[in-house]
């Protein structure tokens, strides 16, 4: 089944499987997420984009081990967001998210097609263009802001790197898709969003479809997933017809690891060769850490007006902003 407007057509095969993919499924022992090391990036250049395309070909999900950003920066960004997040329902509602802008904070507001019922989590976005009036007051909260903001650029910079090695693969110069996600432009819309999913009470008896996050795909082009060790939850549904299958394998949150996944934007662009793969945060289980879990996802989305072609031209040519508009279209229209 297609969705026409004009000439793009946006395939809904994705979305009917999404909404058919709200249940628990069967659940793997390991997970086959392929490891990746960065080390010495310009001298290996040409082995790091074979092992990143190994890896987005087939599994669509892959981590970066010795990618470069200290720990201790991501560190100061996870206490920047449990200080956000521990304030008062009257503060953060001073920040409210702005509809469609991914820019601000919202609190059990995301409902997934998958499962229908919003995840248990809070979340605040930082898209730098849209970011006025939303930075908490610094008065109160006075590393917010640089804390956060260096993490949003670390992570774009790591982004950039893992995507011009999918450019150099998908046979474009290698800066395309960096000038493609230009963050001097009034059209840059990369996101880093701040999560906090709710702790579970003890005793508390929870609906059989909550979830910290239903199943999705990403929107994006390349989604980064930084977690807490101790933290679990993560799981994905990964594999040729592993959805229809409907096989869940866990991602275990590592110290240094870094998570990485396609989206479906990027998807587009390769003419479907790298993979969006479904995944979804679970509720902890009795017996488990049930307390908050905290991460921090960093999603290199293309600017507005980039323009969506794969070097084999498989789809029409979209702008980014109409590819988005149709994604939402189809999930929430
Ligand atoms: O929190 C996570 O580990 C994953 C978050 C995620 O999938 C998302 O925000 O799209
Ligand atoms: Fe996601």
């Amino acid at each position: 089944m297609t969705t026409e407007t004009g000439s793009n057509a946006v395939s809904l095969s994705e979305l009917e499987l999404e909404r058919s993919i709200g249940g628990m499924g069967e659940e793997l022992g390991d997970a086959v997420i392929p490891l990746i090391d960065m080390s010495d990036f310009d001298q290996r250049k040409l082995e790091i984009a074979d092992q990143l395309w190994e890896a987005a070909t087939g599994v669509g999900f892959f981590q970066l081990e010795n990618h470069g950003l200290p720990q201790s920066e991501i560190d100061a960004a996870f206490d920047a967001s449990a200080d956000f997040f521990g304030q008062a329902e009257s503060f953060k509602a001073r920040y409210p998210l702005k509809e469609g802008q991914n820019a601000g904070w919202e609190y059990q507001a995301q409902v997934r097609p998958s499962v229908g019922v919003a995840d248990r989590k809070e979340s605040y976005q930082l898209t730098l263009p849209r970011m006025d009036g939303l930075w908490p007051d610094e008065e109160i909260l006075p590393r917010f802001r640089p804390d956060v903001l260096n993490l949003e650029y670390k992570a774009w910079e790591l982004g950039m790197r893992v995507l011009s090695c999918f450019a150099l693969k998908l046979g474009f110069e290698e800066d395309f898709f960096t000038r493609a996600h230009d963050r001097e432009q009034a059209d840059y819309q990369s996101t880093l969003r701040l999560l906090h999913y709710l702790p579970v009470p003890e005793g508390a008896s929870l609906p059989a479809n909550a979830w910290r996050a239903g199943a999705h795909t990403d929107f994006d082009c390349l989604t980064m997933v930084f977690q807490k060790t101790g933290q679990g939850g993560l799981q994905v549904c990964a594999g040729k017809d592993a959805a229809r299958s409907q096989s869940w394998a866990p991602v275990e949150p590592r110290d240094g690891i870094l998570t990485c996944n396609i989206g479906d934007m990027l998807m587009r662009w390769s003419d479907d060769r790298l993979k969006s793969t479904l995944h979804r945060v679970r509720m902890p289980r009795p017996g488990e850490y049930a307390g908050s879990r905290y991460s921090i996802a960093f999603f290199c989305q293309a600017n507005s007006g980039a323009v969506i072609q794969g070097p084999q031209k498989v789809y029409e040519p979209i702008t980014a902003a109409d590819y988005l508009r149709l994604r939402l279209q189809a999930n929430f229209g």
